[in-house]
């Protein structure tokens, strides 16, 4: 049983998998200058990077029928560099693209399932800065309650079936900032539940 992990940023989550001793055969990552990257390093786990920037190369952003080749072909690539590493899983720790059909479909043909973590409750803010829109709403007295999810990933974003749910209240004498340092402290511990459920479910 191994797992594969994808980022793009700081790695703080990839960091509490490390921490839970979780077996991390490999991590990717979208960025060459991640600093999740020397977390893993320090700890002993093989690296690599795959940038969607190198696929683009100088093509400019008006070039949107190359671009969106480019881009199928970056996943594409991604799903053979990690079907030839053989993992039970695949875990999404702050990994920052939305993974193509040309990802999605040779992983799931494998049976690897991919998990993500979603710094949002189901059905709510999906996509990206989740947690300002979460914090937002609560100021504005739209919305009692933020939250973390771990996630199946599925072609439409952050709609995949929920493995874990951790609900946090929102409050309004609270700052981004504090707000976003309490959703940070529940991912890490989102995070190690939902990849022990998703790797106990994949050798079941
Ligand atoms: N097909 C799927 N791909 C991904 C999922 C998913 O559920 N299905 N989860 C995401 C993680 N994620 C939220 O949890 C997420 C990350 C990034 C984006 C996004 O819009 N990315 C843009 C670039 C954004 C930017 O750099 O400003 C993009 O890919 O073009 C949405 C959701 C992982 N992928
Ligand atoms: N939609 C996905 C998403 O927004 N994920 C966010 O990326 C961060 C990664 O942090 P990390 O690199 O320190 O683990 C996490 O805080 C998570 O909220």
């Amino acid at each position: 049983m191994s797992i594969l992990v994808l980022i793009s940023g700081s790695g703080s989550n990839l960091q509490a998998l490390i921490d839970a001793k979780l077996p991390i055969k490999h991590v990717v990552s979208s960025s060459p200058t991640a600093y999740g990257l020397e977390r893993a390093q320090k700890a002993g786990i093989p690296t690599s990077v795959h940038s969607l920037q190198t696929y683009y190369g100088d093509l400019p952003k008006t070039a949107k029928g190359e671009r969106k080749a480019a881009r199928s072909q970056f996943n594409k690539d991604l799903s053979t560099k990690v079907l030839e590493l053989k993992p039970s899983l695949v875990v999404c720790a702050g990994w920052m693209l939305i993974l193509a059909p040309s990802f999605l479909d040779p992983l799931a043909k494998a049976n690897v399932s991919i998990i993500n973590l979603h710094p949002a409750l189901p059905g709510a803010f999906p996509g990206i800065n989740a947690i300002d829109r979460a914090w937002e709403a609560g100021q504005k007295g739209e919305l009692s309650k933020g939250g973390v999810m771990i996630h199946y990933v599925i072609a439409a974003v952050d709609e995949g079936k929920p493995l874990v749910v951790k609900e946090i209240d929102l409050r309004k004498d609270e700052t981004l900032d504090e707000y976003t340092a309490r959703v940070h402290q529940i991912e890490h511990i989102a995070i190690v539940e939902g990849t022990r459920k998703a790797l106990e479910a994949a050798t079941n």
